[in-house]
């Protein structure tokens, strides 16, 4: 039986008891509500789904569609509810019962913990984020200055998308160049920084990861001119938790073209303060796949941004998209294609056809070294690592650790990195001499860092090598390999598994996927294509036929404004403006 607080009651205390609430969003609506004198359950029943989808990730809830919402986690112990038999109330008098409540305000109304905007409810705090951001795009869109420019001819070795996109981001003040992993959006930043040089010397080149923005720098930072490069925080000077930045249009970014790189994972609030930021010579260029994986923090701004005809748009702003994977095999790519399009059908065929694909049943209450897939990729995996680990070849090693990754979309439980981690460590060490121990480093050791430094990034990877009669860990950074003491690595975690969420903007030639069961809120779409697209030459995934069914057919549904923001929305502008 779910935790219920005696004040739960009704109408409440049914959603509760479903799994659709969680105790946060009960309180929380319930402490608006008797600050705010409104005692309509049905009422509170909306504030309380609207803080469970920004916890969720959404940027609001639509009235309209919440009947549509699914339960949250509780998998194992079946208490989670069938959501349509519970008592939704009427989308029409509900809406029009919250636009009523004084806990909500209309865009542009009075100060109100909550904004009702058409039937989408907002926290106050995100309605204002999205309206400065539309904003903010908007008026870039007409910035015309860079419209006339004479762009040079693209290099004739790159396609016909990855010229269109070049030419678009040399004669636009905003350019969004979208692309799946492999397409050449990389590629194609080096050729536009060359091309700007002339005219745009100051170059910033930022990532929401340390990680995403040190490769960037690597791969494309000798282009010419000077460039800065680091993580968008970095680059806006924000405090760790603070949304503010010393930057504005008044005194706005002292560069002339900022590059973002991994644009998919930047939340909402990161990607109005970093547009607030731009002065109106300042070009922006934001790359990423967004079929990805999204921020943790809410929103899906580079979803949002592509599919909406008028953030950034004609004259001022472009959107370019990439097609041709340049790096992974043509099987894996049709799988990505398939997932991404929700055909579960054809992906299944796929996997059937390929050899490069596999689809991998297994019993979660056995242990996944039980399986002989799993044990022949730990151990090859385990052995190609610590080979050149003992000769004192750290980048030998950290290449090899690149041939194959286990991704589990869970952290706990038995789909999950720990309990994977664990065991194949456990037995990984009854197999290679030396390799496994809990409480020492040993040769071959792989590890994740998980924080920000100035020597490495959140998100490198590390193996614990041999060098001379000394362990090291030899960090594997874009610019060469870095060797440190271990214990200066004390808090990064074994990597014989990682989460799916972190692998993003990394390559494997194998890729190990563990699906998340059926029923698990993250057995998505979104997570599935993430995992596939992260292989270049093979992809096994080990889950039912059913889950990864389940997996295609759930795309992750962030509900925002942003795109539907109509253009020249006089309320929102006057939100704007009694907002700042
Ligand atoms: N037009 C092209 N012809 C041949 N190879 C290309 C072309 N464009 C890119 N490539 C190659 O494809 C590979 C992937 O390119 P790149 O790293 O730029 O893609 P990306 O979109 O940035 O990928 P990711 O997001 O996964 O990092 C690189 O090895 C690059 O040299």
């Amino acid at each position: 039986m779910r935790e219920r607080p005696i004040s739960a009651t009704g109408l409440l205390a049914e959603f509760i008891d479903a799994g659709m609430l969680q105790l946060i969003d009960f309180h929380l609506a319930r402490r608006v509500g008797q600050l705010a004198d409104e005692a309509d359950p049905r009422v509170l029943l909306a504030l309380a789904l609207a803080v469970r989808e920004l916890r969720l990730g959404s940027v609001c809830l639509d009235l309209t569609r919440a009947h549509e919402l699914a339960p949250e986690g509780d998998l194992d112990d079946g208490t989670a509810a069938d959501p349509t038999t519970l008592d939704w109330p009427e989308p029409t008098s509900w809406v029009d019962d919250v636009a009523a409540s004084r806990t909500v305000a209309p865009p542009g109304g009075p100060a109100a913990p909550f904004r009702l905007d058409g039937t989408l409810l907002y926290l106050d705090r995100y309605h204002r984020l999205e309206t400065r951001l539309a904003a903010a795009l908007r008026a870039r869109s007409r910035l015309t200055d860079f419209v006339a420019e004479a762009a040079p001819e693209p290099p004739a070795h790159l396609d016909e998308h990855q010229r269109a996109a070049i030419a678009a981001a040399l004669t636009h003040g905003t350019t969004v160049i979208t692309g799946g992993p492999g397409t050449g959006k990389t590629t194609i930043v080096a050729e536009l920084l060359r091309a700007l040089a002339p005219h745009a010397p100051r170059v910033a080149l930022a990532a929401p990861t340390g990680k995403a923005a040190t490769r960037l720098l690597s791969t494309v930072g000798g282009s010419g001119g000077a460039v800065w490069g680091g993580t968008l925080h970095k680059l806006l000077k924000m405090r760790p938790r603070s949304a503010v930045s010393p930057y504005s249009p008044v005194d706005p970014l002292p560069y002339d073209v900022v590059v973002v790189d991994e644009t998919s994972m930047v939340s909402l609030e990161l990607m109005t303060v970093l547009v607030e930021a731009l002065g109106p010579g300042t070009r922006l260029v934001l790359l990423g796949d967004p079929h990805q994986l999204r921020s943790v923090e809410a929103g899906a701004v580079l979803a949002d941004i592509e599919s909406a005809d008028d953030l950034v748009s004609a004259p001022g702003g472009a959107v370019a998209r990439l097609v041709t994977n340049y790096r992974s095999n043509t099987q894996i790519n049709a799988l990505a294609e398939a997932i991404e399009s929700g055909d579960a059908r054809r992906a299944a065929a796929l996997i059937e056809a390929s050899e490069a694909l596999e689809l991998i049943d297994f019993d979660p209450t056995t242990d996944p070294t039980s399986l002989p897939q799993v044990r022949r990729d730990a151990l090859a995996t385990a052995e190609a690592v610590r080979g050149p680990a003992l000769v004192g070849d750290g980048e030998g090693a950290n290449r090899a650790l690149g041939g194959h990754r286990f991704l589990c979309g869970h952290r706990e439980g038995p789909f999950g990195v720990t309990h994977w981690a664990r065991s194949l460590r456990a037995w990984l060490g009854a197999q290679l001499p030396d390799y496994g121990f809990d409480t020492r480093h040993y040769v071959g050791e792989p590890l994740l860092i998980q924080r920000n430094s100035d020597l490495f990034s959140n998100g490198d990877t590390a193996v614990v090598t041999l060098l001379g009669d000394q362990l090291q860990a030899v960090v594997d950074r874009p610019e060469g390999a870095l060797s440190l003491p271990p214990s200066l690595l004390d808090d990064a975690v074994d990597l014989h598994a990682m989460t799916v969420h972190k692998s993003q903007g990394s390559q494997f030639d194998t890729v190990s996927v563990v699906l998340p069961p059926v029923g698990s809120p993250l057995l998505t779409r979104e997570l599935l294509y993430t995992a596939v697209t992260r292989a270049h030459e093979r992809v096994r995934i080990y889950g039912s036929a059913e889950a990864l069914a389940k997996a295609i057919a759930t795309p992750v549904r962030r509900a925002s404004g942003l795109a539907q923001a109509p253009a020249g929305d006089a309320a929102r502008t006057d939100a704007i403006a009694s907002a700042t």
